[in-house]
Formats: structure tokens, C-alpha cells, sequence
């Protein structure tokens, strides 16, 4: 049996000829189109820490958990190793977890929690830590799961913008809904379609989506944020702002929090 750290042990391997350009690194598209994690995560959590220090602290937590997975999707594509695809999907796990503990709003509980937040938390630690042990049973459908709950997000998106006028908040979500089903179509023809690709000589499917799901993330942060602020904070004012520049046709979408009060 193969040691988890060896090169090629994970029953993983995407559609991205192995070893092409060096002996050290497997994919190497797909190592590298990472890069836009370890941007993203860093530059959201300055951009967005205003809003984060009158919030919640815990959203740091959710920042890091992101850039991490950067950083652990680029040795699993280096190495294609069992503790690469390990760890890049236990990291998914909590990220997808912290995100629902902050941001999941009340109605969408279970009846029997009663809108308690903290019993609501004290669920999602166990169901996590329960998959965490799961994921070690059945490793090759763990990606599969991942998306599952991606799914579940992009209900409550959509759930949300059939009860929304708010256009600012209606335009968020339609390009992310976009730039999602964008993403996840590259990710599951990657692994369903891979002869096909191979044989057009465009097996780099893969690289697509970590640069389109890392998208994905400003924009499904930001679209939380506003509903949660609905539901949560009635009385303050919350902003959306592009980076680098409001007024520039495309941008990274981010939250600046006001302190004033809308009814008076
Ligand atoms: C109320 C819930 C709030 C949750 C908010 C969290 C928002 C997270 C947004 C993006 C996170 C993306 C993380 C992607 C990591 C990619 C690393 C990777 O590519 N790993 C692959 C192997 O290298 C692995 O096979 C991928 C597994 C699938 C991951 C599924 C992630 C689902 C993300 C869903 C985002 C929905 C956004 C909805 C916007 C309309
Ligand atoms: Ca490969
Ligand atoms: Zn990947």
C-alpha cells in the first residue's frame, strides 16, 4: 500500500496529462490556476475587514479556510496524492460549514431548532465533524458530496432573489448563478467527458473551474452578506463596492458597512 504521501496515490486524477512539464509537479494547469485562492482570499479580508470587525470576527475564520484551500488544491494537483485530496476537500468541508453557521438565514433552520443560532451551530460542528470521519470511507465520491451542498447554496441564491427587489442584490446573484454553472459544468465534464477532451487535445477543464469557483466566492460572501443584513442587522446600512473601481465595467465585488440608521 502506498505511502499518502506518495506521488499518485489518491484514486483521484483529473483529465490534465500527469507530468508534462516537470517530474516535481503532476498537473500543471491545474496547479497553478489556483493562484486566484491565494489572491482572492487575502485581498477580500482587507477589503471587506470593516465590515468584518462589526460583524463577526469568525469571518477571518472563513477568509483563511479559503485561501487554504488555495494552498492545499496546489499540492494535491502537484503531487496527486492521497493526503493532497485530503486535505483540499476537508478544507471545502469547513468552508462550506463556517459560511453556513454565519451566514444561513433563520427561515432556512430545520423547524426544530426554533431560529436558535447557536443550537443551529452547535448542528453544523456535528455534522461536519461527522462527514470529516466519513470522508475517509469512500474518498472518490467525497467531490461529489462537496457539490451537493454547492447545489443547496445555489437554491438558497435563488430562493432569495424570487424575494428580493433590491436590483443591486438581483444583479449579484445572477452573475454569480453565471459564473457557477459555468464552473461546475467545466468541473463535471472534466471527470465525466475526459476522452472527449483528450481527444480535441483540451484537457484543461479543471483549471477552468478553480479559476471560475474562486470567482464565485467574492460574490457568494457579498450576496450573504446583504441578505443576512436584511434579516439581521435591519437597521444599518450596508454598501456594495467593486474593486478596483466602482465605475469600471467588471470588478470583485465587496461590503462596506455604515453605521446610520434607516428609519428614524
Ligand atoms: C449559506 C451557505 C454559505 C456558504 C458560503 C460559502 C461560499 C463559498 C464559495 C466558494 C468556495 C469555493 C471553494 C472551491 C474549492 C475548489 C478546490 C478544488 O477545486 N477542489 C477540487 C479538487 O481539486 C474538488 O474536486 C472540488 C470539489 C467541489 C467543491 C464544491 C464547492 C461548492 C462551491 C459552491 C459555491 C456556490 C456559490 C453560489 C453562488 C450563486
Ligand atoms: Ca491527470
Ligand atoms: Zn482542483
Amino acid at each position: 500500500m502506498p505511502s499518502i504521501f506518495a506521488y499518485q496515490s489518491s484514486e483521484v486524477d483529473w483529465c490534465e496529462p500527469n507530468f508534462q512539464y516537470s517530474q516535481l509537479v503532476a498537473e500543471f494547469y491545474n496547479t497553478f490556476s489556483n493562484v486566484t485562492f491565494l489572491i482572492f482570499g487575502p485581498l477580500m479580508t482587507f477589503l471587506m475587514r470593516p465590515y468584518i470587525q462589526k460583524r463577526s470576527r469568525y469571518i477571518y475564520v472563513l477568509f483563511i479556510l479559503f485561501t487554504i484551500t488555495g494552498l492545499f488544491s496546489m499540492y494535491f494537483h502537484m503531487t496527486l496524492s492521497f493526503l493532497g485530496q485530503m486535505l483540499d476537500e476537508i478544507t471545502i468541508l469547513w468552508l462550506l460549514a463556517s459560511g453556513y453557521s454565519l451566514w444561513l438565514p433563520r427561515c432556512y433552520f430545520p423547524a426544530f431548532l426554533g431560529q436558535n443560532r447557536s443550537r443551529y451551530i452547535s448542528l453544523i460542528v456535528i455534522i461536519t465533524l461527522v462527514s470529516t470521519f466519513l470522508s475517509f470511507l469512500r474518498p472518490t465520491i467525497n467531490a461529489y458530496a462537496l457539490n451537493v451542498i454547492g447545489l443547496h447554496i445555489v437554491y438558497i441564491v435563488v430562493q432569495e432573489y424570487k424575494k428580493t427587489n433590491n436590483k443591486e442584490l438581483r444583479h449579484l446573484i445572477e452573475v454569480s448563478t453565471v459564473i457557477w454553472a459555468l464552473a461546475f459544468t467545466s468541473w463535471i465534464s472534466d471527470r465525466l467527458l475526459c476522452s472527449f477532451w483528450q481527444w480535441i487535445n483540451f484537457s484543461y477543464l479543471h483549471s477552468i473551474w478553480h479559476v471560475l469557483i474562486s470567482f464565485t466566492f467574492p460574490y457568494g460572501i457579498v450576496i450573504l452578506a446583504v441578505v443576512d443584513s436584511t434579516y439581521e442587522m435591519p437597521n444599518k446600512t450596508i454598501k456594495v463596492r467593486y474593486w478596483p473601481r466602482d465605475t469600471w465595467p467588471m470588478g470583485l465585488p465587496y461590503v462596506e458597512m455604515g453605521d446610520d440608521h434607516k428609519s428614524c
